[in-house]
């Protein structure tokens, strides 16, 4: 696998600037260079057939950012397409879609979210409904807030889609449920008679994403196209369900988990961008008769952007583990096993939204780390950031997410108390619930961590079972008890994301040689220390710290930021993104900064003329008093 190669081919990368194009040229050349890079990357990949999918994975979404600023409109077809297939269709219908798929003799998305619901799945309203006599499901739009809208390639890129549809066999309505749908003529590329489809318009990011709407009129596709793993619906209307209904969520588990290693590589990026440009800037006179200091030397830029190195590498670490537990469960899953499924979905859904929330926030501190440069479109700070914050919402918005992983807290908390064990990664809630002796050690601040979240979990309980006591109904004293559940939630999920960063180091660690060892554990401690000073009136409040043990932490995290400087640059080169990757002028390995930035200005349409047009016709006729 060689990145350099995939790059080289001509015509991937762009010449004019992306921005420069109207909304449809943007389109019509991410398509172009979609079909170019699929058969690159088809031809690389066939070299490559011993590399692990994993390593596939990852190599095609950072060579894809080189690519695309905003996205690509076949992202849907790779990321959630293929494995609903794989996780939702039968081995028959696995067999026969995963050939057209993986062939891209057809092009596919992922439709769920509705123009009128997207957090509450159970509330999708497009009907799929069974006709026994013709053995076909009738899909229909009822009313305008049941049209599809947001799939990725839906508007013009794809001809099939699986629609999550409710469906409904002689007026009993059965759930929520995957159906495989042609959406356009595999030869004409027109909408299919019944299929209204279209485009939902100009968006903050994901611009050549192609996200579109899709709307049925009595639509008729025949029964074998329901994907039927896990429910089924025999010849005779006769509904079979599935062992759990929650299996058709599956996808999104998939993805949720997926993000938080995206999340370490977009983070990545954007610090090396930043960092790069830190360490070239020269501002301000502190000392008189000597140079203008780096940026990169003033303490407060090393605040900005040292946590997000650390950020990249604690959310790497976890993302690696958490796919362990992903693949373990879905073994398990294969097998009629499903005991752990809570514990993967409570996981995903804490560490998708600390991992994009997080991710979010550090990479606009990059882009405002970078001054007025930061905030040019070239920096492509601007556009990683419009990319994260996406993932905010998409796949679960973060509030729900926290929402959902705190009903399991809650419920693993009051199991606890009647007796029953806790397991996994929750198993630390039968555990001390004060910190009997601050002794400022990472492990100590981690168990402090994990005191905070039994506490805040223990005491959401009791509000939320004070509530019910008044005589609120158990859904209004969860909606009342809300911004504390997802407080509890974010506690766990912080114990969760450094406990495992420093563990999955440990581990690593033995292999390390000494001095590369004394760096990335200088980063775990600053992770830790920062999160501890960030969270101080949780420390306070639940971890018993005196002012003097956070005096003695600010002076640590001082120390740290110096003892990190010599080596902040080696850091971000470590992470090892070509210059194509990076797509930025301030970023590049060279550091001439300022002679991209002037070349990308150059590339301006407006500077291929010396007088703009406008001139004449406004300006001098105004100016003269004339207009
Ligand atoms: C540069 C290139 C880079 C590319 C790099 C790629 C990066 C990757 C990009 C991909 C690009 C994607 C682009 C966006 C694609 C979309 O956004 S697709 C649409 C995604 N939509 C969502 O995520 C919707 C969010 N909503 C939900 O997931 C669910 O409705 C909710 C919020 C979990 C609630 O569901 P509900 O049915 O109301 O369930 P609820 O009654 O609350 O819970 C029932 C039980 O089910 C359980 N449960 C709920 N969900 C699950 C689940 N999934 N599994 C197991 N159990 C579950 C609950 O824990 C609960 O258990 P108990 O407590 O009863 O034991
Ligand atoms: C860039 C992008 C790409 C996308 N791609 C796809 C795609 O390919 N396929 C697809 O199907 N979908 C896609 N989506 C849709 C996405 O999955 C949904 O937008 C997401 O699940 C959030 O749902 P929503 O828009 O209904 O938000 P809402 O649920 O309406 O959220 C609005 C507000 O209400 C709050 N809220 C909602 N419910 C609750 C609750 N129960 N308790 C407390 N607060 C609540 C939220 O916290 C939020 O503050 C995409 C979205 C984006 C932004």
């Amino acid at each position: 696998m060689d990145e350099q190669k995939v790059l080289s081919i001509k015509g991937l990368l762009d010449d004019t600037p992306e921005e420069y194009l109207s909304h449809k040229e943007k389109y019509e050349n991410s398509i172009r260079k979609s079909v170019l890079f699929y058969k690159t990357l088809h031809s690389t990949e066939d070299e490559n057939m011993s590399v692990d999918e994993k390593t596939k994975l990852n190599f095609r979404n950072i060579v894809t950012s080189a690519i695309f600023k905003d996205n690509s409109p076949f992202m849907l077809h790779n990321s959630m397409f293929i494995p609903t297939i794989m996780g939702q269709g039968t081995d028959e219908q696995r067999e026969y879609w995963m050939k057209r798929a993986k062939n891209m003799e057809i092009i596919g998305t992922y439709a769920q979210t509705e123009l009128g619901h997207g957090t509450f799945i159970r509330g999708l309203e497009t009907q799929a409904t069974y006709d026994p006599d013709t053995e076909e499901f009738v899909l229909h739009s009822p009313v305008l807030s049941s049209y599809k809208w947001w799939p990725g390639g839906l508007a013009h890129t794809a001809n099939y889609c699986i629609v999550m549809a409710r469906l409904y066999i002689k007026g009993k309505s059965h759930g929520i449920h995957p159906f495989m749908v042609q959406i356009r003529d595999e030869e004409t590329h027109m909408p299919l008679p019944g299929i209204k489809l279209g485009e939902i318009g100009a968006k903050l990011g994901f611009n050549t994403v192609n996200n579109g709407f899709l709307g049925f009129e009595n639509h008729r596709i025949s029964r074998d196209r329901m994907l039927m793993k896990n429910a089924q619906v025999l010849k005779d209307g006769t509904f079979v369900a599935g062992s759990n209904s929650k299996l058709t969520y599956g996808t999104m588990v998939y993805v949720r988990v997926l993000i938080v290693s995206n999340m370490a590589n977009m983070l990545a990026k954007a610090v090396t961008i930043a960092l790069r440009y830190s360490a070239i800037r020269r501002q301000s006179q502190p000392k008189p008769d000597e140079p203008e200091p780096q940026i990169l030397d003033y303490v407060t830029q090393q605040h900005k952007l040292f946590i997000a190195i650390a950020s990249s590498h604690a959310f790497y670490m976890n993302a690696m583990w958490l796919w362990e537990i992903y693949y373990s469960v879905s073994l398990q899953l294969a097998s009629g096993k499903l005991d752990n499924l809570p514990e993967l979905h409570a996981l995903a859904c804490c560490l998708k939204p600390l991992s994009t929330i997080d991710a979010t926030a550090m990479i606009e501190k990059c882009r405002l780390a970078c001054g007025g440069h930061g905030y040019m479109l070239s920096a492509n700070l601007a556009q990683t950031y419009g990319l994260a914050t996406a993932a905010y919402t998409y796949e679960g918005e973060n509030t729900v997410l926290l929402l959902q992983a705190a009903r399991s807290l809650v419920k693993a908390w009051v199991g606890h108390v009647k007796g029953r064990p806790l397991k996994g990664t929750m198993a630390y809630l039968a555990g001390d619930s004060t910190v009997k002796a601050w002794d400022g050690s990472i492990d100590g601040i981690i168990q402090s961590f994990k005191v905070v979240a039994i506490r805040k979990i223990s005491s959401v309980v009791k509000i939320l079972q004070d509530y019910e006591k008044s005589g609120l109904s158990p859904e209004d004293a969860w909606n009342k008890a809300s911004v504390f559940l997802t407080a509890a939630s974010e506690a766990h999920g912080r114990a969760v994301l450094l406990s495992v960063y420093k563990s999955e180091m440990d581990k690593r660690a033995a292999v390390l040689s000494p001095p590369l060892r004394k760096v990335l554990l200088q980063l775990v401690d600053l992770y830790v220390t920062y999160w501890a000073l960030e969270k101080v009136g949780d420390m306070l409040l639940y971890a018993s710290i005196t002012d003097k043990d956070v005096d003695e932490l600010q002076r640590r995290y001082i120390e740290l930021l110096a003892a990190i400087r010599p080596n902040a640059v080696g850091l971000v080169d470590a992470f090892d993104f070509r210059d194509e990757i990076l797509n930025s002028t301030l970023g590049a390995y060279d550091g001439r900064a300022y002679e991209r930035l002037m070349e990308e200005a150059m590339k301006s349409p407006l500077n291929a003329e010396p007088v703009n047009q406008t001139f004449h016709k406004y300006l001098k006729p105004f100016m003269r008093g004339k207009l």
